[in-house]
């Protein structure tokens, strides 16, 4: 057969042909597992068989990840040697494959050999000449399109033409994220690959990829980071509408094991009580915050509060410690108490567990009470007995008569009450007391265990009264009469890890999205499921809901902003220059000082809708709706919270819409936005005017504004460049 002319047809069979290749040894590897999987369960006898099958489980599921686009790209070196490798050319894709004689057939995009794929520009060509991008559909080659980086002319084989990027970006949104991993960006690509173990603090305005780079920071860091393999990754969400959004993402990177959390949600199955016999655990919340509570109930102060509580709990001054021992009244002395009490908080040890220190040395005290007082009581008898025989060898007779009588002397020769007080056995004694019930109880008064919801009600009451700490008694009535909200779950956590230590479930690496949402608490649970202090954590303090109020990443996050890597992004890949700029007045107001991100993209004008004076709002919505809806893609209904739920239900199911509160519109993406009364969104809480500029964000192509307030401006149809209402 001749050989075709069209280079993108000539190129595409060429690379079919490799494609081809790569498929026969995903499905080889597959069969090989499927093989191995079976010879496992063919042996029951096998005590490793459920670990085994459940590592061949997440193979399978990452090589079936692999399937669907298994190879997107390829780079060809500009002297014929790709940097890092000994091929002139070298194919990427989701996972590694390699030949029979171990030769790259394709590389992981997270290996190191991949990065000039996503790292070259023409101004920096990292030694490549050409860049690749393959496009497939099922596991067929659709479209070939190379980038020439070296600046030399395109030859034969090359077939330019417009980039993945403008067809990714332009495709119609789904409601559900998608992977990006052909299309990464030079900086976000930076991000994702970056070596840096610390915090990583990633900003940018709407729609720069921050969440994309969150996702795939979470895979690289998974397959890169030996300290993530082993202990986790956690990927902490807004809430549950999001985490629905994203939750697609890792999977199709080949990641299932990664923890998918909003900050609530996981203190709350932290505090699930535990198996009967496991440590005592918050309750959990019965009710939503308001956002006063939540921002009144997320200031870090609470942590000094709560750790006061718990200090003025363990034997304060002038507490009593005495029981009574064969009718005899013992007392620790303070300075017994103070010296247990100062070793016990010295142990660093949580609440609950120092508390066994405390009982120990308090048993360990009123056992050299006893001893003392019994050498005392001995010491006297003798001398009585000295008195009474007038200094006879009393004991010598007796224990002459015994020794006939066959009994036997202690180890030191002595019958009697010298042997009794040679047999006074310190340690015995320290242990029968300290089981004893007695004892117990004096040392619950002085030092009682306390539960997580014990400590925050006292707390909690304790501010409200001004007052000193309550008795731990009143405060467990009060956990048990108190509404929990979802506000006081850090504040919980923070007291069950003063408690009962950190929490059992912590993790290697952690992401946290719409990072600027948590309140100080919450960064300090969430701090506590991350010992080694590796994190990616991404946001815009533009955005911030009325929770949280700060400025600058020093005020969100303290001393953790010190040591964090602060990166910005700076081109918006969501949404056209047109909604930009009609966000842009909001954003001068709400953030001065942040640098203005550039919109890659075009796209209509915004219009903005009046309300004619006998119109309802709902059926204005309505129409809008149906025409957008009309013109294709996911269209987002954003209304004020409190006028959402009405909204819903009278405008019904309409194809292709989702009305979406705006409280939980963060991250969140359409292809047309109708925004519902922006007044009302922006005096609806406290932090209005950042809610509608999330708001106004969200489109990819199409922003429509339906308010009363442009029904003054006649008829009520108009496009509009400039600011929204004000
Ligand atoms: N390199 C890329 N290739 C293709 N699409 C991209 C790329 N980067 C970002 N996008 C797309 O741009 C949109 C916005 O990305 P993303 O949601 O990550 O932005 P964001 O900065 O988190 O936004 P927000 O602050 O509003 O939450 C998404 O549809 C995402 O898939």
């Amino acid at each position: 057969m001749p050989e075709p002319q069209d280079p993108s047809v000539r190129e595409r069979a060429a690379e079919q042909h490799h494609v081809d290749a790569l498929y026969t040894r995903l499905d080889a590897d597959a069969a090989r597992l499927r093989a191995e999987a079976a010879q496992i369960l063919r042996d029951p006898a096998d005590d490793l068989r459920e670990p085994r099958l459940a590592l061949l489980g997440r193979r399978a599921a990452a090589l079936a990840a692999a399937e669907h686009h298994l190879c997107f790209g390829r780079i060809d070196a500009a002297d014929g040697a790709t940097p890092g490798a000994a091929h002139a050319a070298l194919h990427i894709g989701r996972t590694g494959i390699t030949g029979p004689d171990g030769e790259p057939l394709l590389v992981d995009w997270r290996a190191d050999a991949a990065r000039p794929f996503y790292a070259a520009t023409p101004a920096s060509p990292e030694g490549l000449r050409r860049r690749r991008h393959l496009t497939l559909d099922g596991r067929t080659v659709t479209r070939v399109s190379d980038e020439i980086l070296d600046g030399s002319a395109p030859g034969a084989g090359d077939v330019v033409g417009d980039g993945p990027l403008a067809a990714a970006l332009g495709a119609r949104r789904t409601g559900r994220m998608r992977d990006v991993v052909a299309t990464l960006q030079a900086e976000q690509d930076a991000i994702v690959r970056s070596p840096h173990r610390g915090v990583t603090v990633v900003e940018g305005g709407p729609g720069t990829g921050k969440t994309v780079v969150a996702l795939h920071r979470a895979a690289y860091v998974l397959a890169m980071f030996d300290s993530a393999r082993a202990d986790g990754v956690l990927v902490l969400g807004p809430g549950d509408r999001f985490l629905d959004y994203i939750g697609q993402v890792l999977p199709s990177l080949g990641e299932n094991d990664v923890v998918l959390s909003t900050p609530t949600a996981l203190l709350a199955d932290a505090a699930a009580p535990p198996a009967r016999g496991g440590r005592q655990r918050p309750p959990r919340p019965a009710a939503v915050a308001s956002d006063r509570q939540r921002r009144r109930l997320g200031d870090a102060r609470w942590a000094a509060r709560l750790a006061a509580v718990v200090r003025a709990s363990q034997a304060p001054d002038g507490v009593a410690l005495a029981v009574t021992i064969d009718g005899d009244r013992i007392a620790l002395r303070p300075a017994e108490l103070a010296e247990a009490r100062a070793t016990a908080q010295a142990s660093g040890l949580a609440h609950n567990k120092a508390r066994e220190v405390f009982g120990g040395l308090v048993a360990d005290a009123l056992a050299a009470e006893v001893e003392a007082r019994a050498r005392v009581f001995l010491a006297r008898m003798d001398e009585d007995m000295e008195v009474l025989t007038g200094g006879a060898d009393i004991e010598g007779a007796v224990a002459a008569d015994l020794a006939r009588l066959g009994f036997a002397a202690d180890a030191g020769g002595r019958y009697g009450h010298r042997a009794a007080v040679a047999e006074l056995d310190p340690e015995a004694l320290r242990r029968a007391l300290g089981g004893d019930p007695q004892v117990e109880a004096a040392v619950d008064r002085a030092w009682p265990r306390l539960t997580p919801g014990g400590v925050v009600a006292q707390a909690l009451t304790r501010t409200a009264r001004g007052g000193p700490p309550g008795d731990a008694a009143a405060a467990r009535a009060e956990d048990g009469r108190r509404r929990w909200t979802d506000a006081h779950l850090p504040l919980l956590d923070e007291a069950a890890a003063l408690l009962d230590g950190p929490p059992e479930r912590t993790f290697g690496h952690v992401v946290v999205d719409e990072a600027q949402e948590l309140t100080p608490m919450q960064w300090r649970a969430v701090l506590r499921r991350c010992p080694s202090r590796s994190m990616t954590i991404v946001g815009d303090l533009a955005q911030a809901g009325p929770a949280t109020g700060a400025a600058t990443w020093e005020q969100a996050l303290g001393a953790l902003a010190t040591r964090a890597q602060v990166r910005t992004l700076t081109v918006c890949y969501r949404t056209t220059q047109q909604v930009l700029a009609e966000a842009a007045g909001l954003a001068e107001r709400i953030a001065p000082a942040q640098q203005r991100s550039r919109a890659i993209r075009t796209g209509p004008p915004v219009r903005r809708v009046g309300l004619p004076a006998d119109d309802a709002l709902v059926q204005v919505v309505r129409a809008e709706a149906v025409r957008e809806a009309a013109l294709g893609g996911l269209v987002g209904v954003v209304a004020a919270d409190q006028a959402a739920g009405t909204l819903a239900s009278a405008l019904g199911d309409v194809a292709g819409v989702q009305v979406v509160p705006v409280a939980q519109v963060r991250g969140l993406e359409f292809d047309a936005a109708i925004v519902v009364d922006p007044d009302q969104i922006r005096v609806a809480r406290e932090g209005g005017e950042r809610d509608l500029y999330v708001a106004l964000t969200r489109p990819t192509t199409r922003l429509v504004a339906v308010g009363p307030d442009a029904a003054a401006t006649g008829d009520g149809h108009h496009d509009v460049g400039t600011g929204m209402p004000s």
